[in-house]
């Protein structure tokens, strides 16, 4: 499709929807705007964008498309602004923000004077901001749940869609109010928790300064967002505060049923406490990115030896095996232990299982 599309916030989702469109339709224009002239620049050099704008009214006076992709709270401010700008008429504005009841409820000003808003989240992030993450990929089979109002028409609807059809998601529409009673279980109360894992270990490090050093695979596995945007965070807990409050009384009740069966040492409660949450999770759909991404994931046990990352994957690249990321569980100060190489497909995993164990002694395993 041609035409302008202006991307308000230029970090990891602004910059990464940019990097969809302009893959997916080559004749549009990508105009983009930081309030942190370093990103605008950064965006710029980095063929994000096509075109610095020097200010939101200059990049939105003659856009179709408008995306905007900054906190949850600027993004309330930024519809306030361009409520006041002689928009085009056609133009269609949405947004990135995790939440959607209130600004939802903020865009009203701008349906009010006939623009279109149709609220947006695509659900697939990561803990790094900064147009420096952004990539072509990062919604590719994640959903983009998107909350239009019932009297937006569906060729609107559509036409969002058909914008952002080089995100590869998979596009499910809601109301703003389940959007964030559904984020608010699955995405925001995650963040809480593992902030709060962190916050606790820190006190406690204070005392004891081999707990840092011991913080190995589970920790770090449990607190990666912890690492997230603290900007972001604070608005999103802020717009979501009243489920959130619910869903804290509900996990304090739940620690309590943990410590009274510990209390009672009562080892079949305890089990079955870790057996359902094991079938559960285990049962959770992995090969679309939605709680859980899809990887295929093959961990190799490693000897501490110079060069066994490259003997490993020099066996792979005789065979043509491709691979998507590779990474060292730490899983003892020191000494490498397991490397874990991720794949596309299940086939190429399958294939790489059997190249390594031709080529080597390795021991391997898909996990569970
Ligand atoms: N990070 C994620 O995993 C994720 C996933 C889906 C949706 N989101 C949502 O998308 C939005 C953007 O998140 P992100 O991860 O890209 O954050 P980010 O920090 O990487 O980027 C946000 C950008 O917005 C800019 N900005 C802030 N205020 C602005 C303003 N008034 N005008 C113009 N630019 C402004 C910042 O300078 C920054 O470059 C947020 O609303 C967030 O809730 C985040
Ligand atoms: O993968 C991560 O780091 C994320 O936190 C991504 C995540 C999530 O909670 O799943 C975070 C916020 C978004 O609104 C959507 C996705």
């Amino acid at each position: 499709m041609k035409g302008r599309v202006f991307v308000i916030g230029l970090g990891l989702i602004g910059g990464s929807l940019a990097l969809c469109i302009k893959k997916e339709h080559e004749d549009a224009t990508i105009i983009g705007f930081d309030i942190n002239s370093e990103q605008a620049r950064l965006a710029k050099m980095l063929g994000v964008i096509d075109e610095i704008a020097e200010n939101i009214y200059s990049g939105a006076m003659d856009a179709d498309l408008i995306i905007i992709s900054a906190p949850v709270n600027e993004t309330e401010e930024i519809i306030q602004f361009l409520a006041t700008l002689p928009l085009n008429p056609e133009v269609i504005v949405t947004d990135t923000g995790s939440t959607k009841s209130k600004i939802v409820g903020s865009a009203k000003i701008l349906e009010n004077r006939g623009i279109t808003f149709i609220g947006g989240h695509p659900m697939a992030g990561s803990h790094k901001s900064g147009v420096s993450a952004a990539k072509e990929i990062l919604f590719e089979n994640a959903f983009y749940l998107l909350t239009p109002q019932e009297h937006i028409e569906n060729t609107k609807v559509e036409l969002l869609i058909t914008w952002l059809k080089g995100t590869h998601a998979k596009f499910l529409t809601i109301t703003p109010k389940n959007h964030d009673y559904l984020t608010g279980i699955v995405s925001h109360f995650p963040h809480i928790i593992a902030a709060s894992i962190v916050r606790q270990t820190e006190k406690l490090a204070e005392e004891e300064s081999l707990i840092p050093r011991l913080a190995a695979g589970g920790f770090r596995d449990i607190t990666r967002i912890a690492s997230s945007s603290p900007v972001m965070w604070k608005d999103i807990l802020l717009h979501n505060r009243e489920i959130l409050i619910e869903l804290l009384d509900q996990w304090q009740e739940e620690m309590n049923n943990v410590k009274t069966m510990l209390e009672n040492e009562n080892s079949s409660d305890i089990y079955n406490y870790f057996q359902q949450a094991k079938q559960y999770r285990d049962g959770l759909p992995m090969k679309e990115k939605g709680a859980i991404p899809a990887f295929y994931d093959l961990f190799v046990d490693i000897p501490d030896y110079p060069g066994v990352i490259s003997e490993i994957t020099g066996y792979l690249a005789k065979e043509a095996i491709s691979i998507t990321n590779i990474r060292i569980l730490e899983t003892r100060e020191d000494i490498i232990g397991v490397l874990v190489i991720s794949f596309q497909t299940e086939e190429d995993r399958q294939k790489a299982e059997r190249c390594i164990g031709t080529y080597s002694n390795y021991a391997t395993s898909i996990g569970s």
